[in-house]
């Protein structure tokens, strides 16, 4: 069957808003807009906005934006609980359903669901935009350090070994789709064609789980939120730099920004909150800040959590600086090198897409921008033109996230 569009052309979820509204508990806020951040651009994503067709309202604080009953979300059933953040039954039911195809109860979420690709999730990229990754990484020197996520590691010891699942196309799908799109353990239409956004200007949602089986999930708009602007939820809530969230915050995340890219391929927008282990022989240290860019100069502005790196750590910024920019000045040599061209057909793994190719750079530029704003932030501080800004957390102020 195929999926309802807008006058552009674009995918409008109206199937899917339909489905909710046709259920006694379920609703849709009438300003809902599903489709393309720049309708008909195909090379746009798909997201929530507030419809600005004439006529439509904002979606006012507190206002609910949908409310998705139990038996419309996707999850491991009767074993569902707040408190559980991975399940194997769910991600089996999920692969019956997408099976099931047209026949599942669930079918309007499932047809859409059915045209995602998994392509852009890294541990399916081809084994050369893994290498490159690693090599921009420094092997593991620089984050994310696990390589678990691009080499599929983790599909294969969740999925495979842990649930015992096949490693057939559609389980394949289902494991990627619950990696991409859930909130713990359940599939939430409509919640999860929301982007994602750490900016505390432009986030604008909270989410309420079910407490228990049979409960529904709420999302409301946690300020007034006007015609035309998108809806975004925030894949890791709560984590380290999101101190303005913390009253709010009904489940934690340590995912910084490079975990938001190894888990869904895109590079967050600043605000960024970074990460690095520095190895020394067997001492590892953490040096861990949140970059953000101050509005009125667009200047970065970095805040350290917990301490103030050292000279050995500046040194260590200083030589990754280098190297990245080292690899840059070689990039159109590299693309001969490992690009597919465009007119080949045929995938080898020994060269990557063009979509791994231009994820890799966007991750590159993010750790270029990070690192030299570290160092500049620790040369500042050296020099007594500015005193570290520094966040300090407790041990007990994040909850986990497991
Ligand atoms: C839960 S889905 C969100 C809806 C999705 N855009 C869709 O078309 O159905 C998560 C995926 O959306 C994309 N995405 C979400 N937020 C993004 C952002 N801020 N920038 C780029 N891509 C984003 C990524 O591909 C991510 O893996």
């Amino acid at each position: 069957t195929a999926l309802p569009t807008d006058e552009h052309g674009d995918y409008n979820g109206s199937d899917l808003i339909e489905w909710i509204n046709s259920h006694p508990e379920g609703y849709v806020h009438p300003s809902l807009r599903i489709g393309r951040r720049i309708p008909g651009d195909s090379s746009s994503i798909i997201g929530t906005f507030v419809s600005s067709a004439p006529g439509a309202k904002p979606i006012e604080k507190d206002e609910v934006i949908a409310t998705i009953p139990w038996d419309r979300m996707i999850g491991p059933g009767d074993e569902y609980s707040p408190t559980t953040f991975g399940s194997c039954q769910a991600i089996r039911n999920l692969a019956s359903e997408l099976k099931l195809g047209d026949n599942s109860q669930y079918a309007p979420y499932v047809r859409y669901l059915l045209t995602q690709s998994i392509e852009a999730m890294p541990g399916e990229w081809s084994k050369a935009g893994q290498m490159f990754l690693r090599q921009i990484t420094a092997d593991g020197e620089l984050p994310p350090l696990d390589a678990d996520w691009f080499e599929a590691a983790e599909y294969k010891n969740v999925w495979l070994n842990a649930c015992r699942g096949s490693d057939d196309s559609i389980e394949r799908l289902a494991y990627y789709l619950t990696s991409n799109r859930d909130e713990d353990t359940l599939m939430i239409p409509i919640y999860d064609m929301m982007n994602h956004s750490n900016d505390p200007d432009k986030l604008n949602t909270l989410s309420y789980k079910p407490n228990k089986v049979g409960d529904s999930f709420v999302f409301k708009a946690s300020r007034r939120i006007n015609p035309s602007e998108e809806i975004f939820n925030c894949y890791n809530r709560c984590h380290a730099c999101s101190t303005h969230f913390r009253e709010e915050c009904e489940t934690y995340s340590f995912r910084g920004t490079p975990d938001i890219f190894a888990h869904y391929g895109f590079v967050e927008e600043i605000p960024h909150y970074w990460w690095f282990d520095r190895n020394e022989g067997h001492q590892v240290t953490e040096i861990e800040f949140c970059l953000e860019k101050i509005a009125a100069t667009g200047e970065l502005s970095v805040s350290w959590i917990n301490s103030t790196p050292g000279d050995h750590d500046k040194a260590f910024f200083v030589k990754h600086l280098e190297r990245l920019k080292q690899i840059e000045s070689n990039k159109e040599g590299l693309e001969g090198q490992l690009v597919q061209p465009d007119n080949e057909n045929a995938t080898s793994q020994e060269k990557m897409s063009r979509l791994e190719w231009e994820a890799c750079w966007k991750y590159h530029n993010a750790l270029i921008t990070a690192i030299d704003a570290a160092i500049v932030s620790l040369n500042r501080i050296r020099r007594g033109n500015a005193t570290a800004k520094l966040i300090v957390h407790d041990e007990y102020d994040i909850g986990d996230e497991l």
